[in-house]
């Protein structure tokens, strides 16, 4: 039987938990406090995170990282800024044939790294992958259809996590496009915060979906640049993921939105969430990238002025309506490259 440990008890943890219990695995379910660590083994299900959803059967949890370290796959499901912080805990315990597959989407704030390059730099002799695409928690908790993309530069230890993590409602796609598969999840949680404040602002449908199309562009500007394939970003991970996540108040990113688009404080909204708003903490790092590789990313950085600039949500809109009006063939992955 292999043996899946799950690091992170929220919401996508507990429905991976789920899902690996679901496909055969030996599960263990890691979480930072020893009482929620209890309150899940005694009610078989987590009311912090994922309310009335039963675990499956078998799961059991434990609030010591070192026991949790012992594995022959680690799912790493803590919130991205706090992932280097985990790994640093896990690293003494860990075996270095463990496989990581990193969950979290977001871009490590303070250094731009994204979750991969944090995992080679802590923990570089466990191979990686990256699981990520349209996957809201509690569906995929309940059994509802969903796919991922699923990256490894190992093709055959991406099999083996296929046939680990796979279900008929949980579909895992494989690629060995490692970087092209982060970059979606983390600018679209930006890009769904955007989409929010259109749909709480009452801007229209017009404008949302003008936005989630601007958005792409901007992913593909970003991912051409960190070397990611184009396929990838208009995959499961990229696009996948900019429809869902920009389409729904189910969505964390889009309702934080929602709310400052109706007028609410950043601060309030936040003291209100037990639940991580991930595009919150990689919007900056995000727009320091786009500064750093001189790409346009002006949706993301209205955001980002939003939230870290003390900018106005009306004067944000009317910046970016104000922008010059330009080629739509410009505006993608390699124009240039693309039509020689
Ligand atoms: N909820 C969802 O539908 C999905 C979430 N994700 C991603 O998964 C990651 C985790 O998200 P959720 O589980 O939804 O978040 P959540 O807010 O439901 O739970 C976060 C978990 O991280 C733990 N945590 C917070 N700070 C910590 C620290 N300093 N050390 C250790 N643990 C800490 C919390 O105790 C909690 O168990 C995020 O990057 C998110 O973008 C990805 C796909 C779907
Ligand atoms: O990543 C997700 C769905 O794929 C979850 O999005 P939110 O964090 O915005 O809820």
């Amino acid at each position: 039987m292999t043996k899946i440990n799950v690091i992170g008890a929220g919401a996508w943890g507990t429905a991976l938990a789920i899902v690996a219990r679901k496909c055969g695995n030996d599960v263990l379910l890691w979480t930072r406090q020893a009482d929620h660590a209890d309150a899940l083994n005694r009610e078989q299900t987590n009311q912090k995170y994922l309310r009335n959803v039963p675990l499956a059967p078998g799961i059991t949890a434990t609030s010591d990282l070192a026991i949790a370290s012992d594995a022959d796959i680690l799912l790493l499901v803590v919130p991205a800024q706090r992932t280097r912080e985990i790994l640093t805990r896990l690293k003494p315990s860990l075996a270095p044939e463990t496989v990581l597959i990193m969950c979290a989407k977001g871009i490590e704030q303070d250094s731009g790294r994204l979750m991969s390059e944090v995992v080679q730099e802590v923990t570089p002799d466990n191979p990686l992958a990256i699981l990520s695409g349209p996957n809201f928690a509690r569906e995929i908790a309940v059994g509802l259809p969903a796919a991922a993309t699923l990256a490894t530069e190992n093709k055959q230890i991406g099999e083996k996590l296929v046939d680990a993590v796979g279900l008929p409602t949980f579909r895992p796609y494989l690629t060995d496009d490692v970087v092209g598969a982060q970059i979606g999840g983390a600018v679209k949680n930006v890009l769904a915060i955007a989409c929010g404040v259109v749909s709480g602002g009452k801007l229209g449908e017009n404008a949302r979906a003008a936005l989630i199309t601007r958005g792409m562009a901007e992913i593909l500007r970003l991912g051409e640049k960190l070397g990611a394939r184009a396929e990838t970003l208009m995959g499961l991970s990229g696009l996948g993921d900019l429809v869902l996540t920009c389409s729904s108040p189910i969505s964390r990113n889009f309702s934080l939105g929602a709310a400052l688009g109706q007028g609410d404080i950043l601060g309030e909204i936040l003291q209100q969430r037990t639940a991580v708003t991930e595009g919150v903490y990689t919007a900056s790092a995000i727009c320091r990238l786009a500064e750093r590789f001189n790409i346009e990313m002006p949706i993301c950085c209205a955001v980002d002025e939003i939230l870290n600039g003390g900018v106005a949500v009306s004067s944000a809109v009317e910046e970016l309506l104000a922008r010059p009006f330009r080629d739509e063939r410009l505006a993608g992955f390699s124009p240039e490259k693309e039509r020689k």
